[in-house]
C-alpha cells in the first residue's frame, strides 16, 4: 500500500536500527520504544516521562498521533499512560515522550529499547464554530449520561 510520507528525526542514534514500523499489514499501531541508557525502575504508583529518541513531524492539520498503552503491558502490569492518552499536534516537532504510569501492584523494570506504547497516526478536523441561539431539534436532544436506557 502506498503510505504517505511522515518525516521522522532520530535524536537517539542508537535508535536508528529499531525504529517504528507496522507489525503487520493491519497493524493501526506503531510500537514507540524507550530510549534509555539503563533500566527505570517505576515503583507502584510512580509515573516518569520516558523519551522515545525519535521525533516526527506530520506538518498536516488534518492529522494527529495518538499514544496508547501496549495492550500487554496495561492489562499484565498495570503499565498505561500518565494522561491516559497522548495526543501529538501536527505541528509538534520535539521528541516523542512517553508518560509512563504503573497502576499495578509490582514494581515494573523499563528496559531500554524496550517498546513502552503505541502511537496511531488518525485524521482530524478543525472547525469554525458558527455561534447560534438554539440548535435544531434532533432525536437526542440534550439527553446523555444513560439517558436511553441500561439494556
Ligand atoms: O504523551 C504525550 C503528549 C504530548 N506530547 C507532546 C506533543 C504534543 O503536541 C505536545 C503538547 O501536548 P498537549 O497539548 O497534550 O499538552 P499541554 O499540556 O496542553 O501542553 P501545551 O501547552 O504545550 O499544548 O506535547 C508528547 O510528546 N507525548
Ligand atoms: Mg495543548
Amino acid at each position: 500500500m502506498n503510505k504517505p510520507k511522515v518525516e521522522l528525526k532520530i535524536i537517539n542514534p542508537a535508535m536508528a536500527q529499531q525504529l517504528p514500523a507496522y507489525a503487520t499489514e493491519g497493524s493501526a499501531g506503531l510500537d514507540l520504544r524507550a530510549s534509555i541508557d539503563a533500566p527505570i525502575h517505576l515503583a507502584t504508583g510512580e509515573t516518569q516521562l520516558i523519551p522515545t529518541g525519535i521525533a516526527v513531524y506530520l506538518n498536516n492539520p488534518q492529522w494527529a498521533a495518538m499514544l496508547l498503552p501496549r495492550s500487554g503491558l496495561g492489562h499484565k502490569h498495570g503499565i498505561v499512560l500518565g494522561n491516559l492518552v497522548g495526543l501529538i499536534d501536527s505541528d509538534y516537532q520535539g521528541e516523542l515522550m512517553v508518560s509512563m504510569w504503573n497502576r499495578g501492584t509490582e514494581t515494573f523494570t523499563i528496559q531500554p529499547f524496550e517498546r513502552i506504547a503505541q502511537m496511531v497516526i488518525v485524521p482530524v478536523v478543525q472547525v469554525d464554530f458558527q455561534i447560534v441561539d438554539e440548535f435544531a431539534s434532533s432525536q437526542r436532544g440534550a439527553g446523555g449520561f444513560g439517558s436511553t436506557g441500561k439494556a
